[in-house]
């Protein structure tokens, strides 16, 4: 549903991504892993069409990504980004209202009401619905942007149209519990009209929940395939220096990682 040929990306003179080349599918869900700067932010603000590949098309639902309108870009992909400060004192409810913003003109209807309610009970963030938004802790305002960008895609009337979500390290602020509940909400929406990206830094949730992982090193794709292709002890010291060691368990359906080599931190005292 999102097929991406070959497109690179510069800041100045500066090369940020470079010849990229990848589908996204219905169904499933795609991680993108990589260290840090290796391009994971740019590349997901580009899949949103929040910026344009300097080269290389992007095609949602058959439609080169530059031709379809804003708002009807709204009704059919949301993006959680990493900053998403709310200046203004609104409450919880209120940001969650904001994914419903590109379905009615004036005033909610009863259904945007119910949409947001159902939204904050997924994130379990119902009882925080009369807070400012700016007293939560860090992972509560993260689980209530994942509400709202959740509102933004609920698919009441089962339009038919595909729905792309792409969450860029959705679960950074979140305790175990809640990670786990809202990577799960993400693989039932793949098993609907959804595609989903994400952004993550846990090799091992990505191990657990991806169906396909990209590996960005440098801007460059270093692997793409399934957590057993790609999640391999020597690509993952290729892209991150570091070495591990994958263990099967027959208690687990996917592998763990886990470090191994000592990492020489340079020792800065005072
Ligand atoms: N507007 C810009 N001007 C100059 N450099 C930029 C610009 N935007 C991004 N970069 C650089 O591009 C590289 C990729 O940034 P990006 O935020 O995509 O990385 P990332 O993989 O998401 O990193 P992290 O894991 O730290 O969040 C970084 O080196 C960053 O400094």
């Amino acid at each position: 549903m999102m097929r991406v040929n070959n497109i690179s990306f510069k800041a100045g003179n500066r090369s940020i991504l470079s010849n990229l080349s990848f589908e996204l599918r219905t169904g499933e869900i795609t991680v993108v892993l990589g260290p840090n700067g290796a391009g994971k932010s740019t590349l997901l603000r580009l899949l949103a069409g929040e910026m344009k590949p300097h080269s290389g098309d992007i095609y949602f639902d058959n439609q080169p990504m530059h031709k379809i309108s804003p708002a009807a870009l709204a009704r059919q992909r949301a993006v959680l980004t990493q900053q998403y400060a709310i200046s203004l004192p609104f409450i919880c409810e209120e940001v969650v209202m904001m994914g419903r913003y590109p379905h009615f003109s004036n005033i909610p209807t009863a259904q945007d009401a119910d949409i947001v309610t159902a939204a904050m009970d997924d994130m379990e963030v119902t009882h925080l619905r009369s807070r400012p938004f700016q007293t939560l802790s860090g992972g509560e305002q993260q689980r209530v942007q994942v509400a709202r960008v959740l509102a933004q895609l609920w698919n009441p009337t089962n339009d038919n149209k595909y729905k792309l979500l792409l969450l860029d390290e959705p679960t950074s602020s979140m305790d175990i519990l809640h990670q786990q509940m809202l990577l799960t909400k993400a693989r039932q929406l793949a098993q609907q009209q959804y595609a989903v990206l994400l952004v993550l830094h846990d090799l091992n949730l990505a191990a657990q929940f991806a169906h396909h992982i990209l590996l960005l090193q440098n801007g460059k794709l270093l692997a793409d395939g399934s957590a057993s292709e790609v999640l391999q002890p020597h690509t993952i010291q290729k892209a991150y220096g570091i070495e591990v060691s994958i263990l099967q368990s027959e208690a687990h359906d996917h592998p763990i990682i886990v470090p191994v080599s000592k990492v020489n931190t340079p020792l800065c005292l005072p």
